[in-house]
């Protein structure tokens, strides 16, 4: 239960509604229960009233009728309002809780969320906050009311015939109590395995998609689909048990309330005996307040008939309970971690222009880093980039040329040393001040699915909501690229690029990227094999365009090849975690690739 209590917090923010949502769930119950107590009544009273003449003349037939009318007017509207409030308060809870989570999740780096698979995220900001709003509505709501509504119960009874308030109100009570811990028990096993096992299908539903050209040319669609059935198995056998559990609660139910009724039928007609006798019978002299009459006996009935409509609801509120804490354990273990890179919210103050102009615009120095439960990557890295200057980064595959711009984009966090972007530690700026002063092309671009304007505008920096601005730099970049063709057909910019740019060929998405880094003003270039994958005339070209644009600017080159290596002042070997510094002449000569050479 310790695991819901983050989520019922945030239940304050909405308590008016959801106080609203209780009292005309009360009312609704008040009414239902009042037009059959009622009901029963006249029916009986005016059966009775029928038997003469007289009896039948003095019978006020219009007040009960109108009560009746009353209550049925009651329920109707107080059932909409219900149903609209609580509806709404629950969405409004969800939205909350889904930005509260979501909100929690977006400070924490790549590595805390390395183990989690794309589409378990999806089904914890999804399915589990789903599952949490059974709370309020189909928890806390219920059985609130179903307290309130049995003592009132008592109060009301109780005016006509001690006894039978007692028995039926301390029946109610006890089923109150006692069947939901019941039903939670019986249904705790499937409850839990429920999210995991919604989250286990999802996975294997997303693997299966996005993997389908894969598998299929493997011919191993046969295996996946066969973890798949096995998958849809287990959740549907989950959701089988506790749709058990719901029907055995709601027989229980219907069983503990009728056996409430008949008690209710047997003490009211020993209290009607005693009436008659005049020599009351040992139990009702026992349970007896006041002889009571036959329409006051049907109402009674009828009000313990009636007294279901408290009981029903609880039938299901525990059923769910521990699918709940399962979910909310789940989104937990996502939220309760501390991220591990914070940003200072403060922005920095510039240094004095003197220090500015002198720094260089990247240095590190006596930089370590390993990967958890990985191999130690760097041991007192050092390297400086000065103001404007190109640098290039050579090493093998898999030495950690990508690793190091990790560090420095702060994606992961250096275990010691410092690394200073114009002269300021990079721990000290603000999100926003690193990501303007740097701009990456990283070695898988990324392209979401959305227009290709979208795409490309969000690396702009520039202050400027001008549609009309932002349009025609996106289409000077496009043409710098070469991608001019792709806002050429009648979509033009909102051309869709589907899901992780499937419409694009590698190429294309790798030239979006180096779009990206024209489009975003920053004095630092980081390249991470920008023309990987390019053929030699397209790397010449889109070289010669990113070398121009950082004429004014600092590079680093990060390559296992020695392409362009003749346009840098400083070439830097990586290899074994440290960094040594190569001499142009040293290395074999590879200009940049000719159109010839393709
Ligand atoms: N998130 C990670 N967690 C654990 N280990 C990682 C992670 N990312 C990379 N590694 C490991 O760190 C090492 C360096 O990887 P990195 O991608 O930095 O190499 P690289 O020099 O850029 O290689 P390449 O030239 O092939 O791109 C590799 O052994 C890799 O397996």
């Amino acid at each position: 239960m310790k695991a819901l209590l983050p989520y019922l917090r945030l239940f304050k923010q909405h308590f008016l509604i959801m106080g609203l949502g209780f009292l005309l769930t009360l009312v609704s119950l008040l009414a239902a229960m009042g037009l059959l107590s009622l009901s029963g009544w006249f029916i009986s009273a005016a059966a009775l009233a029928g038997l003469t003449a007289a009896s039948a003349a003095a019978f006020n037939f219009f007040t009960p009728a109108a009560g009746v009318r009353f209550f049925s007017i009651l329920r109707t509207v107080s059932r909409y309002g219900e149903r609209m409030t609580t509806h709404n308060a629950t969405f409004s809870l969800l939205a909350d809780l889904r930005v509260w989570v979501w909100k929690q999740i977006l400070p924490l780096s790549r590595q805390q969320l390395k183990g989690i698979r794309q589409g378990d995220l999806l089904n914890r900001l999804i399915a589990d906050i789903d599952t949490l709003d059974h709370l309020y509505l189909r928890l806390i709501t219920p059985m609130a009311a179903a307290l309130v509504m049995i003592l009132s119960l008592y109060f009301f009874v109780a005016w006509f015939h001690l006894g039978i308030a007692l028995v039926l109100s301390g029946f109610l009570l006890a089923s109150w109590f006692i069947l939901p811990w019941i039903f939670y028990q019986i249904g705790i096993k499937a409850g839990t395995a429920l999210p995991q096992a919604k989250q286990t299908l999802r996975v294997q539903l997303i693997d299966l998609l996005q993997g389908q050209a894969e598998l299929s040319l493997f011919d191993a669609n046969r295996d996946y689909l066969q973890r798949f059935y096995q998958g849809e198995s287990r959740l549907y056998a989950n959701q089988y048990t506790l749709a058990k559990v719901a029907g055995l609660s709601q027989a229980m139910i219907i069983l503990c309330h009728g056996v409430a009724v008949l008690g209710v039928l047997i003490l009211a007609g020993f209290a009607m005996e005693n009436a008659v006798r005049t020599q009351p019978l040992a139990l009702s002299q026992l349970m007896n307040h006041e002889p009571i009459t036959g329409a006051v006996l049907a109402l009674l009935v009828f009000t313990a008939m009636a007294s279901i409509e408290t009981l029903q609801p609880i039938s299901l509120a525990f059923n769910q309970l521990a699918s709940s804490i399962a979910s909310a354990k789940r989104l937990n273990s996502l939220v309760n971690q501390t991220p591990d890179i914070i940003f200072t919210k403060q922005e920095l103050a510039p240094l004095s222009n003197t220090a500015e102009i002198t720094s260089p615009s990247l240095s590190l120095s006596g930089v370590c880093f390993g990967y958890p439960q990985g191999l130690h990557l760097f041991e007192q890295l050092e390297l400086v980039i000065p103001k404007g200057q190109k640098v290039a980064l050579l090493g093998p595959t898999g030495c950690g040329k990508s690793s190091l711009l990790a560090l420095i984009s702060r994606e992961y966090q250096a275990n010691s040393g410092e690394i200073r972007l114009n002269g300021q530690n990079i721990n000290s700026l603000s999100q926003c001040q690193l990501r303007s002063a740097m701009s990456i092309v990283s070695q898988r671009v990324d392209i979401f699915s959305a227009s290709l304007k979208d795409n490309l505008a969000l690396a702009i920096n520039a202050h400027t909501n001008d549609s009309k601005e932002i349009e025609s730099r996106i289409h000077q970049v496009l043409q710098q690229v070469g991608l001019e063709y792709l806002a050429q057909t009648e979509k033009g910019l909102s051309l869709w690029l589907g899901e992780g740019g499937r419409t694009l060929s590698g190429g294309e998405r790798r030239r979006i990227g180096i779009a990206r880094v024209l489009l975003h003003d920053a004095e630092l270039l980081l390249l991470d094999e920008p023309t990987e994958g390019l053929d030699n005339k397209t790397e010449r070209e889109m070289l010669a365009l990113l070398f121009e644009f950082a004429k004014d600017k600092s590079l680093l080159l990060i390559s296992h090849k020695l392409t362009a290596m003749e346009q840098m002042d400083h070439i830097y070997l990586m290899n074994n975690g440290k960094i040594a510094p190569l001499a142009k002449d040293t290395l074999p000569v590879t200009p940049l690739p000719m159109e010839h050479s393709l």
